[in-house]
């Protein structure tokens, strides 16, 4: 386990973002063994908690730089989040993260967006495991400011994407349970903080128009049952809250208005939004 924690360490190539391990017990994660980078903070830095209530776990947090407000843009295809987001990016001190679709459709020449689409049985669990690595690195990105906003999070593209694609009967048993494994180490044993979800709740039929308007080539097949399927997967986990643990508070914003009123909303919206509190 030390050995894992150390290449993660190794892979961050800022030299401004070090990550530490830490823990009221010194023998949980470590296995016994001690490592004076780890070893030496064993109490929580300042801005950082330890997710642990009995603080037997420890997790690799951020060392040395306090951490900003996270604030994840949470919704269905088209149904908003990159334009809400584009709003919010002409606020001083604000970060926003979009999501990596450019990767998603693009890694070394291949497109395994394109190819889950085309055959999802077949690849789904390739374009998932690349999103859950891609939106990891995104939540461990170097800070830039003192409240970062993201589009999604490594949590809806397992609980929404991951598992809508096991639910339907499109993805074999033995990826579900990999992803679900690797999905379960990342999250036990690295902190990944969530401070607002704002929910852009649409109905499936606004997105599936706004997803003609856009005209992403992979998605031309997306059929208006695929919308509807992950609308019930978000409703399920964000507003029934039956489903899958929800990382943070969760302010839901109606999103089928047109472009006009939803800038109007935002702007409305926009100091509960920021003044969101670290959880
Ligand atoms: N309120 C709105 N009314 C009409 N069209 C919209 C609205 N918001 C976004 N769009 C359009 O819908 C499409 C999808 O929006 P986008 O912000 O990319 O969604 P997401 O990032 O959630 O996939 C884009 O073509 C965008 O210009
Ligand atoms: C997170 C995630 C996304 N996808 C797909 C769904 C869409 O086709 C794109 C993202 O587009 P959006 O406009 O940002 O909604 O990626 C997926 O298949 N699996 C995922 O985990």
């Amino acid at each position: 386990m030390w050995i894992t924690l150390k290449s993660i360490y190794a892979l961050r190539r800022c030299s401004t973002r070090a990550y530490t391990c830490f823990g009221v017990r010194s023998n949980s994660l470590v296995c016994g063994k001690t490592h004076p980078k780890w070893h030496s903070a064993v109490s929580a830095p300042a801005g950082f908690h330890s997710n642990s209530a009995q603080c037997v776990s420890r997790k690799l947090v951020r060392n040395g730089e306090e951490r900003p407000t996270v604030i994840c843009i949470e919704g269905n295809i088209a149904s908003g989040k990159t334009t809400c987001l584009e709003y919010f990016s002409k606020t001083n001190n604000i970060e926003v993260l979009t999501e990596p679709v450019a990767k998603w459709r693009n890694v070394r020449g291949h497109n395994p967006l394109g190819l889950m689409y085309q055959d999802p049985t077949r690849w789904g669990i390739t374009l998932q495991t690349y999103v859950q690595l891609t939106m990891l690195d995104r939540h461990l990105s170097q800070i830039c400011g003192p409240v970062r906003m993201m589009e999604r999070s490594i949590f809806s593209a397992k609980y929404i994407f991951v598992e809508n694609l096991y639910k339907s009967g499109k993805m074999p048993e033995v990826d579900f349970a990999v992803l679900s494994e690797w999905f379960e180490w990342i999250t036990q044993n690295i902190a990944l903080p969530v401070d607002l979800i704002v929910y852009l709740q649409t109905k499936p039929e606004t997105c599936y128009e706004r997803l003609r308007e856009r005209c992403r080539e992979e998605e031309k097949v997306i059929p208006m049952e695929y919308l509807e399927s992950i609308h019930q997967l978000y409703e399920d986990w964000l507003i029934k809250q039956t489903s899958f643990k929800v990382p943070a508070p969760v302010l839901v914003i109606s999103a089928d208005d047109d472009l006009e009123k939803m800038l109007h909303q935002y702007e409305e919206n926009k100091e509960r939004i920021l003044s969101a509190q670290r959880t």
